[in-house]
């Protein structure tokens, strides 16, 4: 990954009315970064977004984007970033193609880009279907596609995964990961841990307009020293036969399973597998989700 910044942004606030929806907010993203803003409804994370963008202008606080700032609009910008908004806009009546088409001519984009980003996003076999016969998750990556159609050198994309079935989300990954293969740096909001998890290479957890924690996710978990919770079917095991098993910290029982906390799961597991009490043992590990209980003392409620 570059080194140098894409995007610096530096104790940005936004209040509407009494409610301080963006509280002092700074972060920096690398050239080539893949970075996800995650948090729940209402976190704050469209209106960093928009002021990172220069959609939006901040009651304090600066954005450099690019080396520039976004705001007052700045013309000079528009061909080097892609933005897509929460709520997709497209043209009436037209194909997968010529919405392309037609927002590539904005920028002078030739015919063969079009069909490069078709092709990028996988909407080749799509290319002359109306944009209204798409399904939910083709239309996301239309919409990702009209982003990208004029190569930015950075894309914004607001929750681009929201309100899609499991699979076209696990889709729209490969797409994001190809985009950023390519060279560019991602800024994108999400709620779903589990994505930011496996996609980013830097999150800043947002809650009530400001940034409790931005690290690698693995370091987030790791940072959090939680126990690992080793859970065998009920019955594999008599509760008090594993709280006397080396390494076991904590026993907890419900009708389906048996729970082990641990934090040094080695001897544990390998006393489990001398008793031959493997069959069906599910090891879980601590998630964004025990982050975000970790740093706000409340369970995660996209
Ligand atoms: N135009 C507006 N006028 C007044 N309040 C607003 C406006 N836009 C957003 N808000 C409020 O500001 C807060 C932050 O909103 P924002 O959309 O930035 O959050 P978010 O994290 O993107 O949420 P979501 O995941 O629901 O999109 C919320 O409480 C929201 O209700």
């Amino acid at each position: 990954m570059a080194t140098s910044s894409a995007l610096s942004v530096s104790g940005i606030h936004l209040n509407y009315g009494d409610l301080r929806a963006v509280d002092g907010v700074s972060f920096d993203v690398a050239e080539g970064e893949f970075f996800g803003i995650l948090g729940p409804n209402g976190a704050g994370k469209t209106t960093t977004l928009e002021i990172a963008e220069g959609l939006r202008e901040p009651d304090s606080g600066t954005v450099r984007l690019l080396g520039e700032s976004p705001w007052p609009r700045n013309i000079a910008l528009l061909p080097r970033i892609g933005v897509q908004l929460q709520a997709s806009a497209f043209f009436d009546r037209l194909t997968a193609r010529e919405q392309l088409e037609t927002f590539g001519a904005l920028y002078g984009v030739s015919a063969s880009r079009v069909d490069e980003v078709l092709e990028l996003v996988g909407l080749t076999e799509k290319a002359a279907t109306l944009e209204a016969k798409l399904s939910g998750g083709q239309r996301q990556r239309l919409s990702i596609a009209c982003a990208l159609v004029h190569d930015p050198d950075i894309v914004f994309l607001d929750e681009p995964t929201a309100a899609l079935d499991p699979q076209a989300r696990r889709n729209l990954w490969d797409v994001l990961r190809e985009v950023q293969a390519r060279g560019k740096t991602i800024v994108y909001t999400t709620h779903y841990l589990d994505e930011a998890e496996v996609l980013c290479d830097r999150v800043a957890i947002m809650d009530h307009g400001r940034i409790l924690a931005l690290d690698p996710p693995a370091r987030l978990v790791r940072d959090l020293d939680a126990a690992t919770r080793v859970i065998l079917e009920r019955g594999a095991l008599p509760a008090e036969q594993a709280r006397a098993l080396p390494g076991a910290d904590q026993v907890a029982e419900d009708d389906l399973s048996l729970t082990i906390s641990t934090r040094s799961p080695a001897p544990l597991l390998s006393a489990l597998a001398e008793r031959g009490t493997l069959d069906g043992l599910q090891v879980r590990t601590a998630t964004l989700e025990d982050v975000f209980l970790e740093l706000t003392g409340r369970e995660y409620r996209a």
